[in-house]
């Protein structure tokens, strides 16, 4: 790296900042002359709000508020890469696009088509590249750089990489734009109609790849997403903070990241479900209850008291009209059929009905009544009593409300589906939802009515999808609809009664047919040494997945056996203190929250339950009594075959420089070479 090359990168730097000062500056001039508008976009107001000599405005609100927002100087270099391309030509490569006074791109956007190049070319295969320079920084500020000559072949093992990968961990989740690997990048940029699932090995960066997935959708298919919205769905507001801050630094604010419980307000459910209720309630054959609970209500003309003599009988003033039973039946058939929602159907049999009437009409006086007489005609008792005999009117509060308490209905809607106990497990308070209730109502629901296209998103990015039971997936199916989503998980972590066995099963009750499949290995967080013993205890969870290969050969691993458990603890967490970084203690739950009250106060220090280490990373991990991990209870105090071993596997892999195992009682078999 030569100094007088150096400088001029330093130079250029400084050229892009003040250039996105100017952009700033233009775009803060165009926000302040609309201010009183302005006002309006923050008032969460829709176009279908805003008075019409206010809409101008309230457009260009849209466009400059959160382009303000994008162009404020943070504490983060404008460009971390620059390509030179066989033609001679040379870009920069940096988080926005930044242009000067001619409109020439001084910085070329990460997520632009051809920054593809700068993270995909390689001296096998260049993509037009003739060099590729990566550049090293703290903070806002350019500290070096390093060079690939790729028309002399040359691969340059990164120490930029190295040195991002191991940097310590102070607080949330970072971006990766500056060290996107190959293999990440080609699932980043795969087209916004692809259904994605990932399975991989803890630290390979699927959460990374989730989040850079979804900015870069929504840069390249703005105008599509941004109406129709990106979703991202965690397993837990622990997880949804760490990782929260990644979107916004990449530019996009907009993005909804909600837990499954929140898209159906479970996270403020009232009531909690005994372990085998939840066990019913999330079962995919749920789906199947639910479909019979909400069409079981549909009856046969002779139900509405029709009999072939008599047919239905409509009088409208003067005039009768006569419906025979076989054309009734008909109706209700073909409205069963063709109908998607139940709210649908009954009017469709309705408007069988009038249509019927109305040819009666037709030929017998020449002409064809008007929609008053057909609203009239709706009206009549005769209409009415058959349609609430045969297509009651029904609501998502009143099903749910007969299947919770009323258990002669309840055992029809169950009957060849679900056993008696089952059934039984079903029965309890409407005005007291437990989460499975909620996910029951939420199934109910879409048979009484189809979600309104701005209830679903263009892209939902679903992170740790191998915790989500059949019926949790359905529920982000249906937000789903025609857009398309990316499938985060690793089998081997799955924890929850439900977690999935295998994708395609997973992807079926997602709602997605065609899927691409793939598997990432390549650990980023978990240093070899300690992935090496969490590949021990992978071979006893009973999933078919591939072991990581951590790239990194730093980090430490050691254990403490003592008889004192709290004084192990301590002499672990003092041992992490003295080096750099955040430490985190992982035990089972109980033990976890006696820790919490040993630790409190200790700077640097979080003590997490086994049960919610998830997704989480921390510098130092130290794994309290593993024995006790693999013994304990999973969370709502039932016991779930192997859920144990799955949270230890959880807890080794944390870590991204030292483990520290501290531990009374001997370690699980597992554990052992
Ligand atoms: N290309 C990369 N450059 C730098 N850091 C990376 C890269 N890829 C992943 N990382 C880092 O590796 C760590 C693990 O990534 P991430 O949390 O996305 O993995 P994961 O597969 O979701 O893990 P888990 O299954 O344990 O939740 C994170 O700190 C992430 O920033």
């Amino acid at each position: 790296m030569s100094e007088t090359e150096l400088q001029a990168e330093l130079q250029h730097h400084e050229h892009a900042r003040a250039q996105m000062a100017a952009m700033r500056d233009l775009t803060e001039g165009i926000h302040n002359i609309y201010s009183g508008d302005f006002d309006e976009s923050t008032k969460n107001l829709g176009l279908g709000d805003v008075r019409s000599d206010h809409l101008f405005g309230w457009a260009m609100a849209n466009y400059t508020v959160p382009r303000l927002a994008d162009l404020a100087d943070r504490d983060i270099a404008l460009f971390f890469g620059r390509i030179w391309m066989d033609d001679g030509e040379d870009f920069h490569i940096g988080r926005r696009h930044i242009r000067d006074e001619h409109n020439d791109p001084i910085v070329l956007d990460w997520r632009a088509p051809l920054s593809e190049q700068y993270y995909r070319a390689s001296a096998h295969d260049r993509r037009d590249v003739a060099k590729r320079r990566r550049f090293g920084f703290q903070g806002a500020r350019i500290t070096g750089f390093e060079d690939e000559n790729l028309l002399l072949g040359e691969e340059v093992a990164s120490d930029i990489l190295t040195e991002e990968i191991e940097r310590p961990r102070t607080g949330p989740m970072r971006d990766i734009v500056a060290t996107i690997q190959p293999e990440q990048d080609e699932l980043i940029r795969r087209e916004a109609a692809v259904n994605l699932c990932v399975q991989g090995a803890p630290g390979t960066g699927k959460t990374a790849v989730g989040l850079h997935r979804a900015a870069w959708l929504l840069y390249n298919y703005t105008e599509k997403l941004d109406k129709a919205g990106v979703l991202v769905v965690g397993p837990n507001e622990g997880f949804l903070s760490y990782i929260s801050g990644v979107l916004p630094t990449l530019g996009e604010s907009s993005v909804w990241q909600v837990t499954v419980q929140q898209l159906t307000g479970a996270h403020t459910a009232l009531a909690a479900d005994t372990h085998a209720a939840a066990l019913v309630k999330h079962d995919a054959r749920m789906a199947l209850v639910c479909e019979r609970a909400v069409w079981g209500h549909v009856g046969t003309a002779v139900d509405g008291g029709i009999t072939p003599d008599e047919g239905l009988l409509i009088t409208d003033g003067g005039w009768r009209w006569r419906l025979g039973l076989r054309y009734l039946d008909e109706a209700i058939t073909n409205a069963r059929k063709h109908t998607r929602t139940y709210t649908a159907g009954r009017k469709a049999v309705e408007d069988a009905i009038v249509q019927g009437a109305r040819r009666q009409a037709e030929i017998r006086s020449g002409h064809s009544p008007d929609n008053k007489w057909a609203t009239k005609l709706k009206r009549t008792e005769s209409v009415r009593a058959f349609l609430d005999a045969v297509w009651p009117k029904l609501n998502t509060k009143t099903v749910m409300k007969k299947l919770l308490t009323d258990a002669a209905f309840r055992a029809d809607a169950t009957r060849g589906i679900l056993t008696e106990e089952e059934a039984a497990l079903l029965a309890g308070k409407p005005a007291k939802p437990t989460a499975g209730d909620l996910l029951i109502a939420d199934e109910i629901e879409s048979h009484m009515k189809l979600r309104e296209p701005s209830e679903s998103f263009g892209h939902i990015v679903i992170d740790e999808a191998q915790d989500l039971s059949p019926m949790q997936c359905r529920v982000i199916a249906r937000r789903s609809g025609k857009g398309s989503v990316t499938v985060l998980g690793d089998l081997a972590q799955g924890t929850t009664p439900w977690a999935a066995a295998s994708w395609t099963d997973q992807m079926r009750h997602l709602g997605k047919e065609q899927v691409e499949h793939t598997e990432l290995t390549t650990g980023f967080r978990v240093p070899a040494v300690i992935i090496a013993l969490a590949n021990r205890v992978l071979p006893h969870l009973g999933v078919d997945v591939a072991p990581a290969r951590s790239i990194r050969s730093d980090g430490s691993c050691d254990r403490i056996e003592t008889a004192d458990l709290q004084a192990g603890v301590r002499e672990a967490v003092t041992k992490a203190l003295a080096e750099e970084g955040l430490v985190g203690v992982i035990a089972a739950d109980d033990l976890a929250a006696e820790l919490k009250t040993l630790l409190d106060g200790t700077g640097r220090v979080e003590v997490v339950a086994a049960s919610l280490a998830k997704g989480l990373e921390y510098d130092h991990v130290v794994v309290v009594e593993p024995a006790e991990i693999v013994a304990a209870p999973a969370t709502g105090g039932a016991t779930i075959d192997g859920v144990g071993l799955r949270h230890l596997y959880v807890a080794l892999t944390r870590a991204v420089s030292r483990l520290t195992v501290v531990h009374s009682r001997p370690l699980p078999a597992e554990m052992e070479e």
